[in-house]
Formats: C-alpha cells, sequence, structure tokens
C-alpha cells in the first residue's frame, strides 16, 4: 500500500494520525523529510486509510498450518500481493544502526512524553520517537516505512494483559524484535502556582489512574481519562485549567511547563510494565544471551489437548513466562459435532505463550514442531533478548 504523509504543524505538539497515511498517493522525499522534522513533537494521524480489521483474524488463516516467521505459501502470495511487506535490500541505513539507537525512528501511541516514549529511549537512548494517535498508527508507520519500530506496552503488573495490544499484533506482520521492561513512576502535576488544595479533577491515562487510588481517594477529586497520560498533562497546560492536575511522567511535567506537586504518587511501588518493540523484520536469534519466544496458536478439539500443548515446553525442561488466551473475534464459536447428545458449540481460543529459548535453540525448533501436532495455526511473533535489567 502506498501512502503520503501529510503533517501541518500547527504551533502545538501533534501526533501521527491516519489522515497522515493516505490510500492513494506516495510518499514523497520531502513531505517524509519534513514530517520526520515535526516528529518529535508531532503525532500523525490517519483517517479514511483502510485498515486491517483489529479483530486480528485477516492474518490468522486458523485452518492452515504456519511454522516460522515465513508463513504459508498462501499467505506469502498474499503478502507479495502488498509491496509494502516484502523484505527489503540492507541499506546505509539498516548498517549505520548502533545500539543506542541512532538512526532509528520508533513509533508510539501517546503525545511526547508517554511513559512508552521513555522505554523507547530506554531500549534505544539516541533514537528518534514518532509520537502516534493511535496504537494501530503506530503499526501503520513501521509497515510504511514512517519509522523502523514501535513499541506498544503488552502487560503490566498491577493490571494485567493489555488484551487489545495482543489482539493487533495479530493483525499486523510485525515481528517483536526486543522487550523493555519499565518502572513506572507517576508524578501529580498542575499550573505553576495552583496547590493541591485547588485541583477539583485529575486528568491521565486509565491504567495511570487506577494505580493511583490512594492519592487520587484523599485528594477527592474527579477522575477524567486522557488518551495517555502525556496528553493530560497537554491538556492541563494548553488549555491553562486552574482546577485540574494531571498524572504523568516527570518528563511530560517538563515538556509542558507544569509543576511537579507530589512524585511517586502509584499505589504499589514494585509495579512493572512490559513493553514489545516491533519491526517488518525479524532479528536472527542467538544463544550467547537469553532469548524469549513469543508465538501464537489455535488448538485441535479434544480432552487434554492444552497439557498436551504445554507438555512440549517441559519435556525440553523450557521454562514459561506467559500465558494468555484471546478469544477469536471473527469466529468466537467452534462448532464440534459427535457427542452423543447432538452438535456441541465451544467459545474458541486463541493461545498466546512466552517461553525462555531462542529460536536458535534446537530444543525450542523441536518443541514447536511437536506443539504443531496438536495446534490448527501456529505463527512465532518474535524470538528476542530478554530484558534482565529492568
Ligand atoms: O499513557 C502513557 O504514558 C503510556 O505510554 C501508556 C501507559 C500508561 C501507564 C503505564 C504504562 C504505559
Amino acid at each position: 500500500m502506498a501512502l503520503k504523509a501529510i503533517v501541518g504543524l500547527d504551533g502545538g505538539f501533534q501526533q501521527l494520525g491516519m489522515r497522515d497515511l493516505m490510500k492513494n498517493g506516495h510518499l514523497g522525499g520531502g513531505s517524509l523529510r519534513r514530517r520526520l522534522e515535526v516528529s518529535k513533537f508531532g503525532r500523525l494521524e490517519c483517517e479514511g486509510v483502510k485498515m486491517k480489521p483489529v479483530d486480528g483474524d485477516e492474518n490468522v488463516e486458523v485452518k492452515k498450518k504456519e511454522m516460522g516467521n515465513g508463513g504459508s505459501g498462501e499467505e506469502l502470495k498474499k503478502r507479495s500481493r502488498d509491496s509494502t511487506t516484502l523484505p527489503k535490500p540492507l541499506s546505509a541505513t539498516n548498517l549505520s544502526d548502533s545500539s543506542n539507537g541512532s538512526n532509528v525512528r520508533i513509533a508510539f501511541q501517546g503525545s511526547p512524553g508517554a511513559f512508552s516514549e521513555g522505554a523507547a529511549l530506554k531500549a534505544y537512548p539516541e533514537c528518534e520517537t514518532i509520537p502516534c494517535e493511535q496504537f494501530e498508527v503506530a503499526f501503520k508507520a513501521v509497515e510504511l516505512w514512517l519509522a523502523d519500530k514501535a513499541i506498544l506496552p503488552i502487560e503490566n503488573t498491577y493490571s494485567g494483559s493489555i488484551h487489545r495490544n495482543y489482539d493487533l499484533l495479530l493483525c499486523h506482520a510485525l515481528h517483536i524484535v526486543a522487550e523493555v521492561q519499565l518502572s513506572v513512576d507517576y508524578c501529580l502535576m498542575a499550573l505553576p502556582g495552583v496547590r493541591k488544595e485547588e485541583l477539583k479533577r485529575v486528568l491521565s491515562h486509565p491504567l495511570a489512574l487506577a494505580q493511583c487510588q490512594g492519592v487520587l481517594s484523599e485528594l477527592g477529586v474527579t477522575q477524567e481519562n486522557a488518551d495517555d497520560t502525556a496528553a493530560a498533562a497537554q491538556i492541563v497546560s494548553s488549555k491553562g485549567l486552574r482546577d485540574a492536575g494531571a498524572i504523568a511522567s516527570a518528563r511530560a511535567a517538563s515538556i509542558y511547563g507544569l509543576d511537579t506537586l507530589e512524585e511517586k504518587i502509584q499505589d504499589n511501588h514494585n509495579s512493572m510494565t512490559r513493553f514489545l518493540i516491533l519491526a517488518r523484520e525479524p532479528i536472527i536469534p542467538r544463544t550467547d544471551r537469553p532469548f524469549k519466544t513469543s508465538i501464537v496458536f489455535t488448538l485441535e478439539e479434544g480432552p487434554g489437548v492444552i497439557f498436551k500443548a504445554l507438555s512440549v515446553f517441559a519435556l525440553r525442561n523450557i521454562n514459561l513466562t506467559k500465558i494468555e488466551s484471546r478469544p477469536q473475534r471473527k469466529q468466537p464459536l467452534r462448532v464440534v459435532d459427535g457427542s452423543n447428545d447432538g452438535t456441541a458449540k465451544y467459545f474458541d481460543y486463541l493461545f498466546y505463550i512466552d517461553f525462555e529459548a531462542s529460536m536458535a535453540e534446537p530444543r525450542a525448533q523441536s518443541a514447536l514442531c511437536h506443539l504443531q501436532e496438536y495446534s490448527t495455526f501456529l505463527r512465532v511473533l518474535g524470538s528476542f533478548p530478554m530484558d534482565i535489567y529492568p
């Protein structure tokens, strides 16, 4: 799919949105350069672009078995129709990507100062970050070569999995190339001169509000959802709201010129958020450092299939770090014939598993070959280094 990037700077902070990812145009070098120049403070907007459905089923062909990152023949044929997903030759930019992230553009959902941006900077301190209105836009930005990678929060030790982002992993053909674990510190902030007692409401991302209930109920304020924590800070600042505070990062306070009224206001100080970094191409799995592999699969019907599926890892002494199941939205029910009482209908699920092994290890390869005996669909989402230094 081709696109045209249109980004206007109207004086304020902007995000990449659907409107900027155009249907029929092409990406002119000039417009890309212009967009990238503003991207430190701008977000892309997208409208009118036909997005793949977010229920994750367009790329899921459950009737076919699929191994590795290459996909089935049918899927490869489908992908080859869309030239943006074809592997591209190495360029000078690829070769100059350094581990500190200079020359790497990372798309994230949110405004500058969001925690997702902080996680991107933890992984690649010198990267260029591209704020996007929605997660779909961040994925699209990578698929359309506007960004090299996308980052998305996937789970939190306090509130668990971010289900929508699991679903998104399946809608797109991006590969997980890294994980980042971040301990998130929330700050309460307001316009300079505003005191805590003057606050009548506090704005933030729902996840942040949920984790700061102690302070919020002490303040007796109403809570208002924002798209992301930094957007909350931006609203308070740009609208000059003197009765409102925001919960966001210390970086957001400094970006939007707000004063921090209280630091580390979260109820639980040990809470961590795990983010995934996605790219168009998988990385080459290695065995010289701890690796994790993420897979998604569906199972045949029958007694004990989940037990059998999990045993392929236990038999090879492979540790599982995460199990998640999600309904198959497009075909949520599986009709099973053959019971004595007639036809039964079951909920049909996708299983996501993370295991501690690299796809370069024979035990991981044989575990997945074994798993194929019980699964109707299997996709490796990525094999990537574990973030062991949170
Ligand atoms: O809103 C943000 O800043 C985000 O990046 C999403 C988020 C919110 C709370 C914890 C971790 C990530």
